[in-house]
């Protein structure tokens, strides 16, 4: 298998605040990593990283084969949809992808049409962004996250907001592109849908990984076991729900 993304020891401070220590995962190609944790665990902070918006305080990290920082070839191979979504409201969201396509210096050859397409926006794509409800930014996030058709896909809670076919519509499109070779990182608080989509599961806890593995290797394939994925989860952080962030 070929590694999209690896992570090595990865080390991120804010400050006194040191919200990843040494956390290592990798993402292969035609996989899905599914990233778990609590809010503030550090799950938007390592997509960041792995973007190149954000440097690590320590540790290393590949995107493609390359070590940061980003080279430009690498980045236009790079798709992500990151939390808060920055749109121009005042755009459409045609205008909004082709202005994107533009600044990433790519041709449109229908690519912009194909996503909207895909994240079902064909008509709305008319529309300003202004208009759009929650769901159907969300929904121009996730196609501002595959024009580029990437190699690595970084989805940040891609299912924030959106209706019940919304959430299929992002399960398929997850299949699809894993079949197509991407590799990608997906965080979510729904666990039941990180247990359907993704191959390998890695969590955060306390700036640290508390488990990894594919979902066979973590009793959680279906089928398998008994524990609930919601005790599992917790089992895997020391704390109770609730707690002081
Ligand atoms: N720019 C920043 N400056 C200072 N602290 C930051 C910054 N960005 C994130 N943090 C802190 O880093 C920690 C991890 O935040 P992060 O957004 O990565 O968590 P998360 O796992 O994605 O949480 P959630 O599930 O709520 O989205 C939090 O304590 C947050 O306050």
């Amino acid at each position: 298998m070929t590694a999209v993304l690896r992570c090595h020891g990865v080390v991120k401070k804010y400050g006194a605040n040191t919200v990843l220590n040494g956390v290592s995962l990798t993402v292969e190609a035609g996989q899905v990593t599914g990233l778990l944790g609590l809010n503030g665990a550090g799950k938007t902070t390592l997509m960041r990283i792995a973007t190149g918006l954000a440097k690590p305080s320590a540790g290393h990290v590949q995107v493609l084969g390359a070590s940061l920082p980003m080279h430009p070839d690498t980045l236009a191979r790079v798709g992500a949809a990151l939390d808060a979504p920055a749109f121009y409201r005042w755009m459409t969201g045609q205008g909004m992808l082709r202005t994107l396509l533009d600044m990433a210096g790519l041709p449109d050859e229908g690519r912009i049409r194909r996503v909207l397409e895909r994240v079902g926006l064909t008509e709305a794509g008319r529309r300003r962004v202004r208009t759009y409800s929650q769901g159907m930014r969300q929904r121009l996030a996730l196609a501002a996250a595959l024009l580029k058709e990437p190699d690595l896909l970084i989805l940040d809670e891609p299912t924030n907001g959106l209706d019940p076919a919304g959430v299929r519509l992002v399960r398929e499109i997850i299949a699809q592109e894993a079949a197509r070779g991407a590799g990608i990182l997906i965080s979510s608080h729904q666990l039941d849908e990180i247990a359907r989509v993704c191959d390998t599961i890695t969590m955060i806890a306390h700036g640290t990984v508390s488990a990894e593995g594919t979902l066979d290797e973590l009793g959680l394939a279906p089928g398998s076991g008994t524990e609930s994925l919601e005790d599992w989860f917790f089992r895997h952080q020391d704390t109770l729900p609730g707690r002081a962030l």
